[in-house]
């Protein structure tokens, strides 16, 4: 097995730190190709579907990425922005912001930014995390509760760059943060922004992004990290148990996924009498696809088309302050025990060191 070129040792480096922070990734432009190129990386991951290999390769290929790409691509049309799609936009301000606040609080920290899928990938960050001498790095997935199919993938990334690396980095891993009190006060205090400005609704829908059942049943936490993360919002608001649903959206495939589906509870609920709706969707740290456009978009029209009134959709976390704030918290505390002095003040304490050291000599 051959490993990536190293650069030259160096003795006496001082030790810089890093966070990857890692999102899902999106297509690079709102088109059939690159939606082809985007989702046959995704959907071929067998953490995200997990059918025997050969046969999800004939169905993948010879079915859903002759079909979906041009779908997908439409959908994703409706939501891009000029600097691309919003996954991508709010996942660089993020990791961007959290640079700044982990220097304006006085720790030498790099923060760079990965995609699972797509660019900038993670091996591509990794390498060129280390080639800027970076010794330690802190893998943050954007994903507040875990599941197989996304925060494992993250990591499953980073350790295959790490089968091909001679001198790797100390590494390590944030999980969770699905009930991190700094991640529910952030959300908490979107919800309360938001009811400040547009009033409070009847009921407030908290909608995940779903996986298939059969997760659950073979052990995944994704669906108890989600119902706890509900269960604390809803507390951090005041909320009875009457005046929150939590439901799962996104659905893929004909199988079973984690119920209640987002889509048929807000119908129901229309049909049964709720005139006004908020919707916050708590799982995804930025705004994207699955929140703009399927919530905002999609599932807006069928609860007013069912008789709903109202239907006010709360944004992601996204770049707000506190989320940053939360984020450098968290991270901060998963880099206990490393050094993160500026390099001038480690290159000051070793020469007062050595000094030290001469003078004991002497
Ligand atoms: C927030 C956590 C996510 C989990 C868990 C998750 C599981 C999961 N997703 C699919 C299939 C698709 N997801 C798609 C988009 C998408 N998914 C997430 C997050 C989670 N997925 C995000 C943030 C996005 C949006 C990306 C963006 O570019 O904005 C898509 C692609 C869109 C489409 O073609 O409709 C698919 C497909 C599965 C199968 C799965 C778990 C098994
Ligand atoms: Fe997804
Ligand atoms: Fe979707």
């Amino acid at each position: 097995m051959a490993f990536n070129k190293e650069p030259s040792f160096q003795h006496g480096q001082a030790a810089k730190t890093a966070v990857l922070y890692c999102n899902l990734g999106t297509p690079s432009a709102p088109t059939a190709p690159a939606l082809r190129k985007y989702l046959a990386e995704f959907l071929g991951d067998s953490r995200v579907v997990e059918i025997p290999k050969p046969i999800w390769w004939l169905i993948l290929h010879g079915i859903i990425l002759r079909v979906r790409p041009k779908k997908s691509a439409a959908k994703y049309a409706s939501i891009w922005t000029e600097g691309g799609s919003p996954l991508k936009v709010f996942t660089e301000q993020q990791a961007q912001s959290l640079g700044t606040a982990l220097q304006e609080r006085g720790h030498s920290v790099t923060v760079r930014y990965a995609m699972r899928y797509g660019q900038p990938s993670i091996p591509a960050q990794l390498s060129a995390l280390k080639a800027e001498g970076v010794q330690r790095v802190l893998i943050v997935p954007a994903y507040p509760q875990y599941s197989g199919t996304t925060t494992a993938s993250v990591f499953d990334a980073v350790y295959r760059w790490g089968l091909k690396t001679r001198l790797v980095p100390e590494m390590r891993f944030v999980n969770r943060y699905h009930d991190d009190p700094r991640y529910i006060a952030a959300l908490a205090q979107t919800v309360r922004e938001h009811w400040a400005t547009h009033g409070q609704a009847e009921k407030l829908v908290m909608s995940f992004h779903g996986v298939p059942e059969r997760t659950l049943q073979l052990g995944d936490p994704y669906h108890c990290e989600c119902m706890k993360t509900g269960r604390l919002l809803a507390e951090a608001l005041g909320l009875s148990k009457d005046q929150y649903k939590l439901t799962f959206q996104s659905r893929f495939g004909k199988a079973k996924w984690l119920e209640p589906y987002t889509e048929p509870t807000l119908i129901a609920m229309a049909q049964q009498g709720v005139k006004k709706v908020d919707v916050i969707c708590p799982g995804f740290t930025s705004d994207c696809l699955e929140t703009l456009e399927e919530i905002q978009q999609e599932a807006q029209e069928a609860f007013l088309h069912a008789g709903g009134e109202g239907f006010s959709y709360i944004s992601c976390l996204n770049n707000h302050a506190q989320w940053i704030e939360a984020l450098a918290d968290i991270s901060l505390g998963h880099m206990q025990g490393w050094d993160l002095s500026a390099p001038d003040a480690k290159a000051l304490a070793a020469s007062r060191e050595r000094a030290l050291a001469h003078g004991a000599k002497n």
